[in-house]
């Protein structure tokens, strides 16, 4: 980018030397914004039984983070009951590691044709129930809704994923950069946006805009282009300052997710020393 004179400093990403006031999230041992990007493992099974064996090979491959998506839950129709139900027999079969929970709406890509009253329903009760260790809160659901979910989550001591997905295609920079920063001002702790690239002029623009927006908040900043052409994404993007990737063991839970132990060596190539 062409610095102004009201730019930040830009300091390289994932690194706390001469980074002022990064604030990594740390879950369960895992440092969300720290040197190298982290590993987060979705898990999609539609049925609470079905979603502890799938448990089994994700915990043996040791991700830094698992995410459990809701919304593939009965179907796409869970109840804050179901939620309530099966989430402690998830966590116990995840043996200490840190679980991020998502509802993933239809209109951002998921599976839950879920209005925001039932949105709220069923994230409050993961964090009523004490499942969540990371809770990933849609931003462009009604205002109101996002404001009462980071604050019940935080109540908690439930960090905050706020998230935006673009599955239409890829915003300017600038809106992407906005977007991001838009969520810290919500309460946010972790800032996460993923886009569908177009060409790979859309990749670069999300790369850009996730290297500015590191260095103009101190908190986390996950990005990624999805589909087949965002793949570089997944792989470099901790060199443009993302703090996570979404990768797999088994199911994929969007398009381009790389499977796990590529991920991880592509990441030992791209943060060799860390
Ligand atoms: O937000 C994200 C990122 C994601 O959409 C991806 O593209 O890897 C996968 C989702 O499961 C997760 O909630």
């Amino acid at each position: 980018m062409t610095p102004t004179p009201a730019d930040p400093p830009v300091t390289a990403p994932g690194t706390d030397a001469g980074t002022p006031g990064r604030t990594p999230v740390t879950v369960r041992g895992a440092v969300i914004g720290g040197a190298r990007p982290v590993v987060v493992v979705p898990l999609t099974a539609a049925t609470p039984d079905a979603l502890v064996a799938e448990a089994g090979p994700v915990v043996a491959a040791a991700p830094d983070v698992v995410e459990w998506r809701v919304d593939h839950l009965a179907d796409g129709a869970p109840t804050p009951a179901d939620v309530a139900a099966t989430g402690p027999a998830l966590v116990a079969a995840l043996g200490g590691l840190p679980l991020l929970v998502t509802v993933r709406t239809a209109a951002e890509g998921g599976r839950a044709a879920v209005d925001d009253a039932a949105y709220e329903a069923l994230q409050a009760a993961a964090v009523d129930a004490g499942v969540a260790d990371l809770l990933d809160v849609e931003v462009g659901r009604d205002p109101a809704v996002v404001a009462r979910l980071v604050e019940r989550a935080h109540a908690a001591g439930v960090p905050v994923v706020g998230s935006s997905h673009d599955f239409a295609g890829t915003p300017p920079r600038a809106a992407i950069v906005d977007r991001l920063l838009g969520m810290a001002a919500l309460g946010a702790d972790v800032l996460k946006v993923a886009v569908m690239p177009r060409d790979p002029g859309d990749v670069l623009t999300l790369l850009a805009a996730t290297w500015e927006a590191s260095t103009r908040t101190d908190r986390p900043v996950i990005t990624m282009a999805m589909g087949e052409l965002g793949v570089a994404s997944r792989l470099a993007g901790g060199a443009f300052g993302s703090a996570a990737t979404f990768g797999t063991v088994g199911a994929a839970s969007a398009p381009g997710q790389v499977e796990l132990g590529a991920l991880r060596a592509a990441l030992d190539l791209v943060h060799p020393a860390r």
